[in-house]
């Protein structure tokens, strides 16, 4: 039996091939448990920022795919965002997390969400073997919004999903790939946190599973200390731990969005290390487990 530490070291070059076919089979319940379902990953921030590894991460969701699993991407590009109003000298401001988005901004994040960062992880999806679809929530009007409030812009607030453009590309056999720009009922494009959409999308899609892919552990008890990783969360310890300060910064909405998606129905939910390579099918092809997961008030077994 192999630890994530063998996993991760390059030792695992040197395993047999008979042992590499046992770690196939060992993975043969967690397959059957995953095929055939849907699961949503929220992949962004600076986890997004290094080729290498965003190669790693469709490679995975192509490999999951494969095997029969329903893959829904939905990604942000923070960063993305960020490193083009500094070149066309714009300046953003955040309250509790959210870009604060007049009419420019706006223009800049769907062109970036919905052009670039999109149209790159479609292609990258491709030449990893998939079949890959670009779709924002402006396609088919998917993701509905109001305004959440007048000092943050066109920031929208989610009033409504309609799965169908995803179901119907996900039963053509297509990994939905979903920028999150929203739009009022006046057609007004508005500006949506990528995780929050993500689990509004998981929740309407009633997903098996959604992994919210970072650049850290997942939720620690103390942010500094990677040994300090909080593996099972429930949505109770959640709350105390944001009373008390322990999750803090970007960590709250994130947390957030967990334990929405978990309310919404959705089975397992996990933040996950999106820059340790091939973090998703560890997570859940093995009884290793790396992030945190979020169970409701009961125990989920995983
Ligand atoms: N208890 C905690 N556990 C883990 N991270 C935390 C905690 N409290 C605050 N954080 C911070 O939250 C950050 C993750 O949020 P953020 O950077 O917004 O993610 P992303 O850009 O991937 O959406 C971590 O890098 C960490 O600095
Ligand atoms: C309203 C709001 O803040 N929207 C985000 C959308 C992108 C996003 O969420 O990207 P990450 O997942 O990379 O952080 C923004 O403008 O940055």
């Amino acid at each position: 039996m192999f630890e994530k530490k063998d996993i991760l070291s390059n030792d695992f070059q040197s395993v047999t091939n008979t042992q590499k076919a046992q770690i196939l089979m060992d993975a043969l319940p967690n397959i059957k448990k995953y095929s055939g379902k849907i699961i949503v990953v929220k992949y962004g921030g600076n986890a997004m920022l290094n080729e290498d590894l965003r190669k790693s991460v469709m490679g995975d969701i192509v490999l999951l795919k494969l095997i029969g699993v329903k893959v829904v991407l939905v990604h942000g590009g923070g960063p993305h965002i960020q490193e083009i109003l500094n070149k066309i000298g714009v300046e953003s401001k955040f309250i509790d997390g959210l870009r604060v988005t007049d009419a420019e901004t706006m223009k800049v994040v769907q062109m970036v969400l919905a052009g670039q960062v999109n149209k790159d992880l479609v292609n990258l999806i491709g030449t990893s073997g998939g079949q890959a679809i670009g779709l924002c929530g402006l396609d088919d009007q998917m993701i509905k919004v109001r305004k959440q409030s007048d000092e943050l812009g066109f920031v929208g607030k989610i009033t409504s999903v309609d799965v169908s453009i995803i179901k119907d590309n996900l039963d053509k056999g297509y990994i939905p790939v979903i920028a999150t720009i929203g739009t009022d009922t006046k057609g007004q494009a508005y500006n949506i946190n990528a995780d929050t959409a993500a689990a509004e999308i998981a929740g309407a899609l009633n997903a098996e599973c959604m992994l919210s892919m970072t650049n850290i552990d997942g939720v620690l008890r103390d942010k500094d200390d990677p040994e300090s990783l909080i593996t099972d969360i429930t949505l109770e310890q959640a709350d105390e731990l944001k009373k008390s300060g322990i999750i803090a910064g970007g960590m709250i909405p994130k947390v957030q969005c967990c334990t929405d998606a978990i309310q919404a129905g959705v089975k397992r939910v996990f933040i996950l290390n999106g820059t340790v390579p091939h973090a998703i099918l560890i997570e859940l092809l093995t009884e290793e487990g790396l992030g945190t997961m979020f169970v409701g008030h009961y125990f989920v077994a995983k």
